[in-house]
């Protein structure tokens, strides 16, 4: 392993990674190897999590080939330096913000998306100059498997290298130095990474999860809302980390989103959910286990049934859920939607505040201001409004959670900014040293007084061209004092 980055780290410092032409080409054939092995990338998440083909396209592939485009069309424009504001002393010199490459990247996905969780930010990564580990979830390995196997046949193959394993493994790679670590999963495993980060000071985006709530407001159109939960609740079996894990809505309308919900259910699954081809199978014994521990006790208005053969669970509505069963102690991650009655919006905000920070916020109303008040109230990775998951397609957002959700972010030029370090460069002349005399000892109150002038005086447009003439006057005047003419 330790072979692995230091092969990684010796190809980053040849400097190939570098040149924007570099990085396009790279990108370029990413984008080649998706196109040209599609079958067989849809056929690995297919198996990892019993997906249809299509699903795994519009759910993954798309994404990943929005996010090169993007990049392939943005990159050129990103890596140029970018001049910024002088102050006075610095008027008469280069000052620009230089993007640049932070070398090793370590990127760890996670199993419920396996290819866009770690491509997604490997372009991000290639798209800065950087040198990557990726190390796919040992959990979806049919996806890890052919990610394995194909990146080498398309990219360079000592600048991205892919590491397979588990716990093990990733526990090893942690001991690692890496110049970045980028990961997703869950927030205890969080902790873990970050602490090891820690040890050679590495920073850290946190890609993690939490329990997303979803407010229904009274004023809303019912149908619409439900129809757009069920998508995002569950799309993959529940198993995304932005799917709204539970509702918040007066108990007056409990009854119709559960009805309005079930025959949804049935207009997108059909009467036999097992046989269709858009249902997916939670990923393992081990999930299927904990989220049947999390219906014991509860009121199941539909759903609720299983099987463990094919770890299959339906998909189910929990109603009147008491907020301290389990089900409402821990990140859901499959098909159970519980529903926790409250007051009004102003409960439904408390009730939010009082728990650990969301990755997602959704929130259902035709009254805009409630919208706004609950997004001004309340804190969550991101927020949609009357949809769920949909931030997520958007690649101008960053993509990140806050507090507990994570840290960090990605996605279009918020990848780009993540894996890059924002270099201030300020080029100086060795000429005009007579202007620099100000701040050389001994100090004088004429020294500070200049001083305040030159650096805390603010200035509006008007005003800026007859201090400039001012300032070229001071400077041809202490020149001449100092003897230069
Ligand atoms: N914010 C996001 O973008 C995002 C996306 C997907 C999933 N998630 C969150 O991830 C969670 C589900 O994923 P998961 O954690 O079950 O995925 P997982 O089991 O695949 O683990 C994620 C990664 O961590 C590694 N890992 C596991 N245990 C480890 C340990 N002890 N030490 C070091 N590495 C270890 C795994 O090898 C894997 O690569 C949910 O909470 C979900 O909300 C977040
Ligand atoms: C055919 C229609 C295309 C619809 C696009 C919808 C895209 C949904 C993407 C969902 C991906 C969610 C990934 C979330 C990562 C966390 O688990």
């Amino acid at each position: 392993m330790e072979r692995e980055v230091q092969r990684a780290r010796q190809a980053f410092l040849s400097g190939r990674s570098r040149p924007l032409r570099f990085r396009l080409q790279q990108l370029e054939a990413l984008r080649r190897m998706v196109q040209e092995r599609e079958k067989d990338i849809l056929a690995a998440i297919a198996a990892d999590l019993c997906k249809s083909e299509l699903n795994a396209y519009s759910q993954e592939v798309i994404t990943v080939l929005g996010e090169i485009d993007f990049m392939l069309e943005n990159l050129p424009e990103w890596v140029t330096a970018k001049p910024v504001k002088k102050n006075l002393l610095t008027m008469m010199d280069e000052a620009y913000i230089q993007p640049q490459p932070l070398g090793v990247v370590l990127i760890i996905g996670a199993w419920n998306y396996p290819f866009v969780l770690i491509i997604q930010p490997l372009i991000g990564a290639i798209a800065a100059g950087n040198a990557v580990i990726i190390k796919p979830s040992e959990l979806s390995e049919n996806t890890a498997k052919i990610v394995a196997k194909l990146l080498p046949q398309y990219l360079d193959q000592d600048l991205y290298i892919v590491i397979n394993g588990g716990v093990e493994e990733t526990t090893e790679l942690l001991k690692q130095r890496f110049d970045h670590v980028f990961y997703t999963g869950n927030t205890a495993v969080g902790k873990i990474v970050m602490e090891a980060a820690a040890k050679h000071l590495t920073p850290v985006t946190l890609e993690l999860g939490g329990k997303s709530p979803c407010y229904i407001d009274k004023d809303c159109d019912l149908d619409i809302a439900c129809r757009r939960i069920t998508w995002g609740k569950y799309m993959n079996c529940g198993q995304t980390c932005i799917a709204p894990d539970y509702i918040l809505c007066e108990a007056s309308l409990q009854s119709q989103i559960v009805w309005k919900i079930k025959e949804t259910v049935k207009e997108f699954y059909g009467e036999n959910i097992k046989e269709s081809p858009d249902y997916e199978r939670i990923i393992n014994l081990r999930h299927f286990k904990r989220i049947l521990s999390l219906l014991e006790g509860q009121k199941i208005a539909f759903g609720g049934e299983t099987d463990e053969a094919t770890r299959y669970i339906a998909p189910t509505v929990l109603t009147d859920v008491d907020p301290k069963t389990k089900v409402m102690q821990e990140e859901i991650f499959g098909p159970v939607l519980p529903i926790v009655p409250v007051k009004n919006v102003d409960e439904a905000i408390d009730f939010i505040n009082e728990r650990e920070k969301p990755l997602a916020l959704y929130v259902f109303s035709h009254n805009h201001k409630l919208i706004k008040r609950m997004i001004d109230e309340t804190s969550s990775g991101g927020v949609t409004g009357n949809d769920v998951i949909m931030h997520f397609t958007l690649n101008s957002f960053p993509f990140g959670g806050v507090g507990s959700s994570g840290m960090g972010a990605y996605h279009g030029k918020h990848s780009f900014d993540t894996f890059s370090h924002q270099r201030p460069c300020l080029l100086k002349s060795l000429k005009r040293e007579g202007a620099n005399k100000l701040r050389y000892p001994p100090n004088s109150q004429s020294k500070v007084d200049w001083g305040k002038f030159f650096l805390l005086k603010r200035f509006n447009k008007e005003k800026l061209g007859l201090l400039l003439f001012t300032f070229l006057g001071i400077v041809a005047a202490v020149l001449v004092k100092a003897g230069y003419y």
